[in-house]
């Protein structure tokens, strides 16, 4: 139940990321092909068929992202922009204004390849860059930059990357608080405050599960109904308190008697349902007998009284066209037998 939480939060999440990086590819389109445009007027062809290209790769990587994985076309929109941003630096772009835009980087860098990828990126695409920018004209014949310039944009985009990154760690954070918020609740939406068991509303969940199971593989499910003897006396002889004593310690007895695959639940205020996967009747008779034994042997101390308790256990197993109700009933009718019979017993199913 929890990882169905964490995989639907995890699918949301990819839902929307899918969508901003849609969002990129789409505005990185339309951006690089409205420069591209209006370069035509300009006098460098090489920059207006590179706008072009880019424009061209951003559509691509927006029908990418609807088709294929968002890795791909977020690996697409990510390397087109580092090497569109160090042909601005090296060209110097539209009267020396192609740097300005190598602020974009950081903030899409961080969001598509996540932190710490993003953040390395960002390092190898500032050291690039910076080698361009002050590799000697004699070496490659580049825009030239006022070492001011040069300085103020390397510091401004170290500012504009440390807060991409401050801004996307708190997004992480606010993103695994929910995940913890929502599983918390979910456990207490499904488990019982007092003993911490399944509640009757989780046992229900399991038991349909495992009919599915039962349905597709053949295999035997046996439960068992278990029901505390005269517990009424209990609370009424040494208080509500001792009564919710009883009941925890119990808990930890069934759940000490049973597999990981099994399911113990609270199925009401003195009763409990265990759900026995791959079980037969007769394997849950003995499961229920020794149950029933450790139960007797267990004294409860509270405040200096020794509590002796009972249990009554009722067996029933799931047979081909029964419904989960007509399972419970028969396991009722032979609790209600082991009762009438004289209770402390497990009536078989
Ligand atoms: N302390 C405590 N008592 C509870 C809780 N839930 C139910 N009970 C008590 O369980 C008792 C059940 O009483 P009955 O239904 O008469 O059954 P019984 O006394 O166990 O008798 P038999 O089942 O016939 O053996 C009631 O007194 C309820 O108040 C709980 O969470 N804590």
């Amino acid at each position: 139940m929890l990882t169905s939480i964490k995989k639907h939060l995890k699918s949301n999440g990819n839902l929307k990321h899918a969508r901003v990086i849609a969002l990129f590819s789409l505005v990185g389109m339309a951006i690089t092909g409205a420069m591209g445009i209006l370069s035509l007027w300009g006098n460098s062809s090489t920059l207006t068929i590179i706008l072009f290209i880019a424009s061209a790769i951003y559509l691509s990587a927006f029908f990418l992202s609807k088709k294929f994985s968002l890795k791909v076309s977020g690996t697409i929109i990510i390397y087109s922009l580092y090497l569109l941003m160090f042909y601005l630096v090296f060209s110097g772009g539209v009267a020396q204004t192609g740097p300005l835009w190598v602020f974009i980087v950081a903030p899409v860098s961080v969001y598509v390849l996540g932190l710490r990828q993003g953040l390395i990126n960002l390092a190898v695409f500032l050291s690039v860059v910076s080698i361009i920018m002050f590799l000697p004209q004699h070496v490659i014949e580049h825009a030239s930059y006022t070492p001011e310039f040069k300085l103020r944009l390397i510091l401004s985009f170290l500012t504009m990357t440390f807060l991409s990154a401050l801004y996307e760690y708190s997004r992480m954070q606010s993103y695994k608080n929910v995940v913890a918020l929502s599983s918390k609740y979910q456990q207490l939406a499904m488990s019982d405050p007092l003993t911490k068991l399944a509640n009757r509303r989780n046992a229900s969940a399991v038991l349909q599960q495992e009919k599915s199971r039962v349905n597709r593989n053949n295999e035997p499910l046996s439960v068992l109904l278990c029901d505390l003897d005269h517990f009424k006396a209990v609370n009424d002889k040494y208080g509500h308190n001792a009564g919710d004593m009883v009941l925890m310690e119990l808990s930890q007895i069934f759940t000490d008697h049973v597999r990981q695959q099994d399911c113990v639940a609270r199925w009401g205020g003195e009763e409990f349902l265990f759900i026995l996967p791959q079980t037969s009747a007769e394997q849950a008779n003995i499961i229920a007998e020794k149950i029933r034994a450790s139960v007797q042997q267990h004294s409860i101390i509270f405040h200096k009284h020794q509590i002796k308790i009972t249990i009554s256990i009722g067996i029933a197993q799931l047979s081909e066209d029964q419904s989960i109700d007509e399972l419970i009933n028969h396991a009722d009718k032979n609790l209600y037998q082991a009762k009438t019979l004289g209770r402390n017993r497990v009536h078989p199913g």
